[in-house]
């Protein structure tokens, strides 16, 4: 048997739809496989009511298939779904390095990644990378259609989910078709900035480069309270504020020693309209880790 802890994943950053994302040191799901004639899953953790044992239709039987991997799967979820936090791409990043490993097919970490992303595909209709690469290999990644770049960051962050949900899938019918000029030089020049803030973990760059004004606002009209949890936490001393993902899970950057006030101030600033949420006090952090036993 070989177990697999994979991390939930921050992507976007604002400025980087589809492209930027960051592992999370906290939380994370685990994957066990055994080898067996034919795939069979079982999901146990957060939500995991809500998702399909189905191999059809969860992530983690896409990634066997694109294996040719049958096996005995077993999830326990630490990452909720629908939350923003990579949820769906955390499991597949496991299953991908477990079933690696369990067949032997010999593929690096860099060329797993379009195998995990096959699950994003069943699930929100597209086979984005930006939540399965960090998930894989950790750090800040640049996913794009040549490939992945990844560096090493350690930024600490908060990320605040809310127990409400929004759907990879609905989050995506709301971003526009088109952009105006202006607003593809800012987040240009902000993708930049932020790509050389974790180059230096800096979070006053990083902060500074997760402005966005295409996308996200878009979606923050699908995350009740964003405006007021994304103000409360810049007063509280946070660099950045974005949502994280599809939403509804809000990512705020901030130096170490503000960590604490700006978490409380984003469940605080969540509560008054209304809304129980939990922070997860974190830095970016290693990717997928494999256990044998
Ligand atoms: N192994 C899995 N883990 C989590 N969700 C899964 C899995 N397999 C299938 N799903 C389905 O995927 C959907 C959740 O994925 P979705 O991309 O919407 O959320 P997320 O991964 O938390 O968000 P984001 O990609 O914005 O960070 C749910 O409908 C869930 O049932
Ligand atoms: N880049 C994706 C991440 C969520 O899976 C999106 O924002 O739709």
């Amino acid at each position: 048997m070989l177990t697999v802890r994979a991390p939930a994943t921050s992507a976007n950053l604002g400025s980087g739809f589809d492209v930027f994302g960051v592992a999370l040191g906290t939380p994370a799901d685990v994957v066990r496989v055994e080898r067996a004639p034919e795939t069979t899953i079982n999901v146990t953790g957060a939500g995991s009511e809500y998702i399909p044992e189905d191999p059809a239709q969860n992530t983690v039987g896409a990634v066997a298939d694109a294996l040719d991997a049958p096996a005995r799967i077993h999830i326990d979820k630490g990452v909720r779904p629908s939350s923003g936090l990579g949820s769906s791409a955390a499991s597949a990043a496991a299953a991908a390095v477990a079933l690696n490993a369990l067949y032997d097919r010999g593929y690096s970490r860099e060329e797993l990644v379009p195998i995990a992303a096959e699950g994003e595909a069943l699930v929100s209709g597209e086979a984005h990378a930006d939540n399965v690469a960090p998930s894989l290999l950790g750090g800040f990644t640049i996913a794009t259609d040549d490939g992945v770049t990844q560096v090493d960051a350690s930024i600490p962050v908060v990320a605040c989910l809310p127990e409400t949900a929004v759907s990879t899938r609905d989050a995506r019918a709301v971003v526009p078709d088109e952009a105006a000029l202006e607003d593809v030089v800012d987040t240009v020049g902000n993708a930049a900035t932020l790509t050389v803030g974790m180059t230096r973990d800096d979070p006053e760059l990083v902060g500074r480069g997760m402005e966005d004004a295409i996308v996200t606002p878009k979606r923050t009209s699908l995350i009740d309270g964003y405006e007021q949890v994304r103000t409360a936490a810049l007063d509280a001393g946070a660099t950045g504020v974005t949502v994280s993902g599809a939403g509804p899970g809000v990512l705020a950057v901030c130096h170490r020693r503000d960590q604490r006030a700006v978490a409380s101030a984003m469940l605080e600033a969540f509560e008054a309209v209304g809304i129980d949420s939990r922070a997860y006090q974190t830095r970016v952090g290693e990717g997928a880790r494999l256990y044998r036993e």
